[in-house]
């Protein structure tokens, strides 16, 4: 078979070790030619691709970012380009595409799919936040990076006696926030799940110093809120690709608990130093796995699907399934939360 592969959306780490699987599993196990497009959907919408061998991928495995090359396409440009991005396919002699992506990707592989495209989607963020999947490969890395990040601001934080609110990643989620939270033992979490109430996170902070403890950590999804009309809160408007600009709730977050604590407060904002960088064992793991089965799938005909893990065991669902509605903090994962924060 001729299979193609691509890389879309924001990168993260473990996005060459499935490249990698898909060309060892492909290429060396079933003798398939895997060609590789550059930059994602641009790539298709181009056909702008590379051959890839076994030398392509020697050496990935622990290698962060995407040897593809990803990038965001206007979602109304890959609409208009569906028939393009078809005739590219057929003028390249493919059988068959594997696009690793976030829930944008796979909404657009189900269009691509819907309109005749064979296709078996990766799930890929550091969010974790696409649905049909217990995890997606990305986040264990994410969240060993922002806790280790926490681990270090507390003793700073401790030293100053201050508030530092700490932005993570997590637009719709507050996965990496909660887990981050947890693991390193911050004070407040907030995530854009459930909007915050103003009054009781300062109050939980100034508990906190009446207690007679010298610092606090506050733990910020950047898509969280205050409950409506509860402080001064500025939003962002859309970019091109539909994503909301944030205006920093870190910022907004930290000035307000100065003016009401009297106690000196810093935004720290992570940003992408959590999707940089080598991805953890986990990640490499989970990577690999979904490589695999993603040939696996193409090789028995399961297109319009997704590789998916449930429990240990990988699985295939349908993109109609996935792409439906974002995996979401629940509440009661919250609420384990909530009495060791
Ligand atoms: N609703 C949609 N219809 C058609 N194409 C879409 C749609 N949403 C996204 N896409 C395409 O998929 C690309 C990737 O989507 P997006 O930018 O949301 O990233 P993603 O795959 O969700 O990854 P992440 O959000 O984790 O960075 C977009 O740039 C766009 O080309
Ligand atoms: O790299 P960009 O385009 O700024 O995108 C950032 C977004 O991508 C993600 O890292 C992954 O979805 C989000 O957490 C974040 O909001
Ligand atoms: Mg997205």
């Amino acid at each position: 078979m001729r299979i193609g592969v691509l890389t879309s959306g924001g990168d993260c780490p473990g996005l060459n070790a499935v490249i990698r699987s898909v060309v060892h599993r492909a290429v060396v196990d079933h003798g398939d030619d895997v060609i590789g497009f550059h930059d994602g959907w641009r790539g298709l919408l181009e056909a702008d691709c590379r051959k890839l061998d076994l030398d392509a991928v020697s050496g990935v495995l622990a290698t962060g970012g995407t040897l593809l090359g990803s990038s965001r396409v206007r979602p109304g440009q890959l609409v208009d380009g569906v028939q393009r991005a078809l005739d590219n396919v057929a003028t390249l002699g493919l059988d068959a595409v594997i696009p690793i992506g976030g829930e944008g990707t796979l909404k657009a592989a189900r269009l691509l799919s819907d309109a005749g495209l064979p296709l078996v989607g990766v799930p890929k963020t550091i969010d974790n936040d696409i649905a049909g999947t217990d995890l997606t490969f990305g986040f264990d890395t994410a969240v060993g990076v922002a806790t280790d990040a926490l681990d270090r601001l507390k003793t700073t934080a401790e030293s100053h006696q201050r508030v530092l609110v700490v932005e993570v990643m997590g637009r719709h989620t507050g996965w990496i926030a909660l887990h981050a939270g947890l693991a390193a033992g911050a004070h407040v979490v907030v995530v854009p799940e459930r909007p915050f109430d103003i009054d009781r996170l300062t109050e939980r902070v100034a508990r906190r110093f009446a207690a007679g403890e010298r610092f606090a950590i506050v733990v910020a999804a950047e898509g969280a809120k205050p409950a409506a009309g509860s402080m001064p809160f500025e939003t962002g408007d859309t970019d091109a690709y539909g994503h909301e600009r944030f205006a920093g709730v870190a910022r907004q977050l930290s000035a307000e608990l100065e003016r009401r604590l009297g106690k000196e407060a810093r935004p720290v904002i992570l940003g992408h130093v959590q999707r940089g960088g080598t991805p953890t064992a986990y990640d490499r793991v989970l990577a690999t796995r979904f490589g695999w089965h993603a040939v696996e799938a193409v090789h028995a005909g399961a297109y319009g699907t997704m590789t998916a893990l449930r429990g240990t065991g990988i699985h295939l669902v349908p993109l109609a399934d996935a792409t439906q509605e974002l995996k979401t903090v629940p509440a009661e994962r919250y609420a384990e939360a909530d009495c060791v924060l």
